[in-house]
């Protein structure tokens, strides 16, 4: 693609705020899991806006497809003129692209009103097995789309269907495949291994040309997945309209479809084999939700990273560096413990870091200052039995914010529920040296605090690679993971640091299930 902007500029001189604006054109999926209506929701959630070509109209649900009706030609070049001429798309992002005809007249639109990105996911089958494009538009797709494309995004299916029947089995097959569609023309692929046989992670291959990435994240075990490559394609779409760089787009986007699968596993809509999930569970941890019940997600506890200054200093690195690593290593919430800094400048870092955890779905708390909390927009605080009363805190954030009290007895624990606390941070579980005259409970006294309260429970003190398995292994229903200080944050890499400790985490937890 072209890469000048197409007229963000307005002619005016009145100052506007430019937002970042995708263009989706793709089919609609009347069960609104995947198609438009995923790409759509996908990028409200990533603060984009977008606009939408429809190519297509299905009547789908959780069973699968039970009718196509292809939108005439004409009038999808219709839809592609009037936003294209008029709104200042960035980035296009493509997925259902029934016939021959379309992908020239999209070819065709593209070359008169160019964008700065195309992201195309090359969609052929549904998950649930029915054919959205049939296999006479291979060629127009590898002769007029791919080579346009910034990044294509197929399935493991739809890449070997590419590549004229090429078998994918393995990693290693996923690696070849990057590869050789690379050489039809995009300048980046990204092989999706949702549907590999036998893999415990979720494994993507990442090609830019020169070097090949392997990204993983933990597979989630729900029926709920209707809908990840359109969510993926419009994730990485969003985020390069906001500027990121091609990688860090696919990273922040893998992320949030894990991150959105986790927080929908159980969820229930329709009967069908493969159900949808929520794109907006973000929503649901805002100002958007009365309830109070059930607005935090328990399984955030899972990997809990509290930062420490005094470590970054001593390794030189800056806290939102140190903190965009925990979460890329796999941290799933992080809470900003600054004994140190003046206000004025805890705060300032504070913003900082809320902005970088929001822009991967991951919680930030503040530890014992509800004022920064609110200044910085936080999504909430842990407090200490010496702090705020947990009580009072959650009058001053009101229903929404997340609410941790540390607890060591069995009597804090129940104060802690009482109180309208969301979850309990119980320890010193192991000897540690970043509390001084902290009593050790050992997980006897974990134990008793977790079947004392409903709420659930994270372990802290002392917490490393090493015990973590059997800090988990201890089984109790509410304990749902750890938090560590050292064990991330003094070490040489962070990432490598999180990843490993994320691996235990995650084997300790199929013990136990
Ligand atoms: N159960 C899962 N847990 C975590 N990530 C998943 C899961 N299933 C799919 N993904 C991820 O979702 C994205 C979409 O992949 P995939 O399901 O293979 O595409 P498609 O929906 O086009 O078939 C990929 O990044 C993949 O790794
Ligand atoms: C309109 C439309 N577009 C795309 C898909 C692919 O989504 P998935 O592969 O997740 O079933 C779909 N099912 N429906
Ligand atoms: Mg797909």
């Amino acid at each position: 693609m072209a890469m000048e902007g197409n007229g963000a500029s307005v002619s005016d001189g009145a100052s506007k705020t430019k937002i970042p604006h995708v263009l989706t054109v793709a089919g609609s999926d009347s069960g609104a899991g995947a198609g438009i209506q995923a790409d759509i929701k996908a990028c409200a959630a990533r603060g984009v806006y977008c606009s939408t070509v429809i190519t297509a109209v299905t009547a789908q649900n959780t069973v699968g497809v039970q009718g196509v009706n292809i939108v005439p030609e004409d009038f999808v070049a219709e839809q592609l003129k009037s936003v294209l001429s008029d709104m200042q798309v960035d980035v296009v992002k493509t997925g259902m692209l029934p016939s021959i005809g379309i992908v020239k007249i999209l070819h065709e639109s593209l070359r008169e009103f160019p964008v700065r990105a195309l992201v195309v996911d090359p969609v052929m089958v549904s998950t649930s097995g029915d054919v959205l494009a049939g296999p006479s538009i291979l060629s127009s797709f590898r002769e007029e789309l791919l080579p346009m494309a910034d990044i294509i995004t197929p399935n493991i299916k739809e890449a070997s269907a590419l590549l004229g029947g090429m078998p994918l089995e393995t990693v290693a097959d996923m690696r070849s495949a990057a590869k050789a569609l690379h050489a039809i023309g995009p300048r980046n692929v990204l092989v999706k291994g949702g549907d590999l046989p036998d893999s415990l992670d979720a494994i993507d291959i990442f090609f830019d040309g020169k070097d090949c990435h392997e990204l993983r994240s933990s597979r989630i075990k729900t029926r709920n997945t209707h809908g990840t490559g359109c969510t993926l394609a419009s994730c990485i779409a969003a985020e390069l309209a906001k500027g990121s760089s091609m990688l860090s787009a696919v990273k922040v986007a893998k992320h949030y479809v894990e991150t959105v699968l986790e927080y929908s596993k159980d969820i229930f809509i329709g009967n069908g084999r493969q159900g949808p999930f929520d794109h907006l569970l973000r929503l649901k941890n805002g100002i958007h939700n009365s309830h109070r019940q059930g607005t935090f997600n328990p399984s955030n506890l899972f990997l809990y990273a509290v930062t420490d200054s005094q470590m970054n200093k001593k390794w030189g690195r800056p806290m939102v560096d140190a903190i965009e690593a925990a979460i890329e290593g796999g941290a799933t919430i992080v809470q900003l413990r600054e004994k140190d800094a003046e206000t004025r400048e805890f705060l300032e870092m504070a913003k900082a870091c809320v902005g970088i955890c929001r822009s991967y779905g991951v919680p930030l708390l503040i530890n014992d200052r509800v004022d920064v909390a609110l200044a910085c927009d936080a999504d909430g605080v842990h407090v200490g039995q010496s702090d705020m009363p947990a009580r009072i805190a959650r009058t001053l954030l009101g229903p929404e914010k997340i609410i941790g009290v540390s607890c060591k007895t069995p009597e804090q624990a129940q104060q802690a529920w009482i109180d309208g606390a969301d979850y309990i941070g119980c320890g010193g579980v192991y000897p540690t040296n970043t509390k001084a005259n902290n009593p050790t409970l050992g997980l006897d006294g974990l134990k008793a605090v977790c079947l004392a309260s409903k709420l659930p429970v994270v372990a802290i003190g002392g917490i490393n690679a090493s015990n973590a398995g059997s800090v988990m292994e201890t089984g109790v229903s509410n304990l749902k993971g750890v938090a560590v200080v050292s064990a991330l944050f003094d070490r040489e890499s962070v990432l490598a640091e999180t990843r490993n400790l994320h691996a235990i985490l995650m084997e300790a937890a199929s013990q136990v299930k």
